[in-house]
């Protein structure tokens, strides 16, 4: 694939992510980067993310034989109308990487574009070029949502160029697309604010709250960190399949009310063994699928150079650490060094040699 000249517009996150790994697989594509933001297109040329930045919009889009919408859901609308005011190459194709597909797959249908929806079903809270990881997309679905039998050769084209994400490429119709990002990916967002919100107010009550905000809240507001003006987008664009998993949604809580007003043990009980069930039966160790936990819990006493001594004892052993985090959870007492391992058998191998070494207690959660 040489020659080929790709147009990113927008050099976020997933713009700029995705710039890395075509440029993996194909260094002969010559990238062309478009960013309302002077800093990122900056940064862009400097650390070499794109090739180059056309002073053009119009020429750009011409010599482009891909052009590829990676901005907010709402601005990616905007694109396509500017677009289809340019007189393209006839093969050249139009993708995204909006989070919503119907809304999106229909405005290039009215503007006849020959376009094709996209979406990494990979990301982060994080945003920006300085977020830019070539391994973002690793194992996770790559959503294309063609919406006509002759586009099957332009995804084939697509698949190719996006080789390096090493994702797993599959399709979807657009309104399935969006029912299952609705409930798997919107609503949680939408639960994880609505949390942090709540706890807000609840934080000014007690000012001792912020502090013990342990795992659980931890592990589920992450995502409350995201772009608030990326999540307005989404949540507009895919405002029908939102209302209606709201209205679910209420129901649930009021079910959950009723059954705690009236002390039913049993459908309490019912209620969160169903979803254990559920929960333990997802797929894991993939991403895209629900990831694996592989994390080991180590109470270090707060003295100097525990957790360089902890550290340090793992660089001996053959084990992939990915991540290492320390809670807060007990200030002045203990600290507890959270660290996360590829695989489960380098967190047994970490764990069995902590607990050789050293006096540290080690749990699993
Ligand atoms: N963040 C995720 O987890 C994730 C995952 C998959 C798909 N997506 C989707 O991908 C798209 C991009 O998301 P992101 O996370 O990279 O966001 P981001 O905020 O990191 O990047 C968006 C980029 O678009 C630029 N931009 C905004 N308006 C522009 C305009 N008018 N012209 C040119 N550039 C403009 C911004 O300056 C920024 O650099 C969104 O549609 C989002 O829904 C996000
Ligand atoms: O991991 C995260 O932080 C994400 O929110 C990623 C996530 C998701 O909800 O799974 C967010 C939006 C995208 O459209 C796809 C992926």
């Amino acid at each position: 694939m040489s020659k080929q000249t790709v147009m990113i517009i927008g050099l976020g996150l997933i713009g700029s992510s995705l710039a890395r790994c075509i440029k993996k697989n194909h260094p002969n594509v010559w990238i062309c980067g478009w960013d309302k933001s002077n800093e990122t297109n900056k940064t862009a040329v400097e650390n070499k993310v794109v090739d180059y930045l056309p002073e053009s919009f119009e020429k750009a889009a011409q010599a482009s034989d891909v052009i590829v919408l990676a901005v907010p859901v709402n601005t990616a609308q905007y694109y396509l109308k500017e677009l289809s005011t340019i007189a393209l190459k006839k093969e050249t194709i139009i993708t995204d990487t909006s989070s919503t597909k119907q809304e999106i797959v229909c405005t290039a249908k009215g503007y006849n574009l020959n376009f094709i929806g996209g979406h990494p079903m990979a990301g982060s809270h994080k945003s920006g070029i300085f977020a830019c990881d070539e391994n973002l997309f690793e194992n996770a679905y790559y959503i294309f949502t063609p919406t006509k039998i002759e586009q099957e050769n332009q995804v084939k084209q697509l698949e190719e160029l996006f080789s390096g994400t090493r994702a797993k490429f599959v399709q979807l119709d657009p309104k399935e697309h969006d029912e299952i990002t609705g409930m798997l990916s919107h609503l949680p967002h939408i639960i994880a604010s609505g949390l942090v919100n709540q706890a807000e107010g609840f934080n000014q009550k007690h000012p001792r709250a912020k502090q013990l905000a342990a795992g659980g809240f931890r592990d589920i507001t992450r995502i409350a960190s995201s772009d608030p003006q990326m999540w307005t987008d989404i949540l507009l664009s895919n405002r029908h399949v939102l209302l209606q998993m709201l209205s679910k949604w209420q129901k649930t809580t009021s079910q959950l009310s009723f059954w705690l007003e009236n002390k039913d043990i049993e459908q309490i009980h019912r209620f969160f063994e169903n979803a254990k069930e559920m929960r333990d039966h997802l797929p894991t160790d993939e991403k895209g699928s629900i990831p694996a936990f592989y994390d080991l819990f180590v109470d270090v006493p707060d003295r100097p150079g525990s957790i360089a001594e902890i550290t340090s004892l793992l660089a001996k052993v053959p084990i992939s650490l990915t991540n290492i985090k320390i809670l807060e959870t007990r200030e002045e007492i203990i600290g507890v060094l959270q660290l996360t391992f590829k695989n489960e058998k380098d967190l047994t191998t970490a764990k069995m040699y902590i607990e050789n070494k050293t006096d540290y207690h080690c749990r699993l959660q």
